[in-house]
């Protein structure tokens, strides 16, 4: 299978300072790939290599079926950038940005007001053609940027925190245009530091911790990597005695209270909602709520990452 991103030990060195260090990433096409990491973890570093902004140390990533290093110019061609930090023009008009974008990324002349039209109507910018970039909402400007960086019709898109700083609605709204974006065929390559956002979104998810990949699947097999953080969760009338009654069998890891909360942790959830289901009539506790909750995003992305640091740090 033909990767829309494949990096073979990428790796980049600032002086002494292992940044990124023999990073493999597979990305198919055409899905939504999230890029996770803590702050310094070496995020932009690599997006910068894949872009061809920064120099690789050693390795090599291969974008849209071309070396970053021996073809350069058609990876350029291949990818779209949305930086963190819009680099349109605060004077220039929505129209005027996205002609000038049209026109350093090399499309026709005769092409470009075709494409900037298309571009506006796409992003509901339509309206706003004669505004200036610096009267724009924050919503409006990240789109009109991501808008820019799509004039070339690349088949990548790399978006760095699209969503940073954007209110609810907007985020919302910024989540659905990327998947209408995904829906027209680009793959998103797109990193953040919120993992809420990275799980709703994303496909697949790679996990980067100083540097290197520690984790990397979809969000569902990133959950099962931390073991046992499906939890029941029970309102009962006497839990120290549900407690005492199940706290003999193999399958529960661990069960306590918290917040007036029975927690119980099992290998097999809902065999242990049999059982406890069983000692509840048997016993005859009454039963206010249960309910079943899964480890969220967060909580995973937390453990994987504290996990390395202890392994590393051994
Ligand atoms: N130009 C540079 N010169 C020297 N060191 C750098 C340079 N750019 C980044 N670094 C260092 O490389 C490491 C990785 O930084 P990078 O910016 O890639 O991480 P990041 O995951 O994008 O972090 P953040 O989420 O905070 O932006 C950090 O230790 C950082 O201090």
């Amino acid at each position: 299978m033909k990767y829309a991103i494949y990096t073979r030990d990428l790796t980049k060195y600032y002086g002494d300072l292992l940044a990124v260090d023999h990073v493999n990433l597979r990305v198919p096409y055409n899905i939504i790939f999230g890029f996770l990491g803590p702050n310094g973890a070496g995020k932009t570093t690599t997006i910068r290599m894949l872009c061809g902004l920064t120099k690789i140390s050693s390795g090599d990533a291969i974008v849209n079926g071309y070396s970053i290093k021996d073809e350069p110019e058609k990876v350029k061609a291949s990818i779209g950038v949305v930086p963190d930090i819009s680099n349109l023009y605060p004077e220039l008009t929505c129209y005027d940005n996205l002609m000038f974008a049209a026109e350093m990324h090399g499309v026709p002349s005769k092409r470009r007001r075709q494409r900037v039209l298309e571009l506006l109507r796409f992003f509901g910018l339509t309206d706003k053609i004669n505004v200036k970039f610096a009267n724009l909402s924050k919503g409006l400007k990240r789109r009109l940027t991501i808008a820019a960086a799509l004039v070339h019709k690349p088949k990548i898109l790399m978006l760095d925190e699209p969503t940073l700083g954007l209110d609810v609605r907007s985020r919302r709204k910024m989540w659905a245009l990327i998947r209408s974006l995904k829906e027209k065929g680009i793959t998103i390559f797109l990193t953040s530091h919120n993992v809420y956002e990275v799980s709703r979104l994303c496909e697949r998810i790679a996990i980067i911790n100083k540097g290197r990949i520690v984790a990397e699947g979809t969000p569902s097999e990133l959950r099962k990597l931390v073991p046992y953080e499906e939890a029941i969760e029970l309102s009962v009338s006497d839990p120290r005695k549900l407690i005492k009654k199940i706290s003999n069998s193999e399958n529960i890891v661990k069960a306590y209270i918290e917040n007036d909360t029975l927690k119980i942790v099992a290998k097999d959830p809902l065999a242990a909602l049999i059982e406890i289901t069983r000692v509840l009539r048997m016993e005859k506790i009454d039963v206010n709520y249960v309910s079943l909750r899964s480890a969220d995003m967060e909580e995973v992305f937390l453990k994987i990452v504290e996990g390395n640091r202890i392994e590393r740090s051994r």
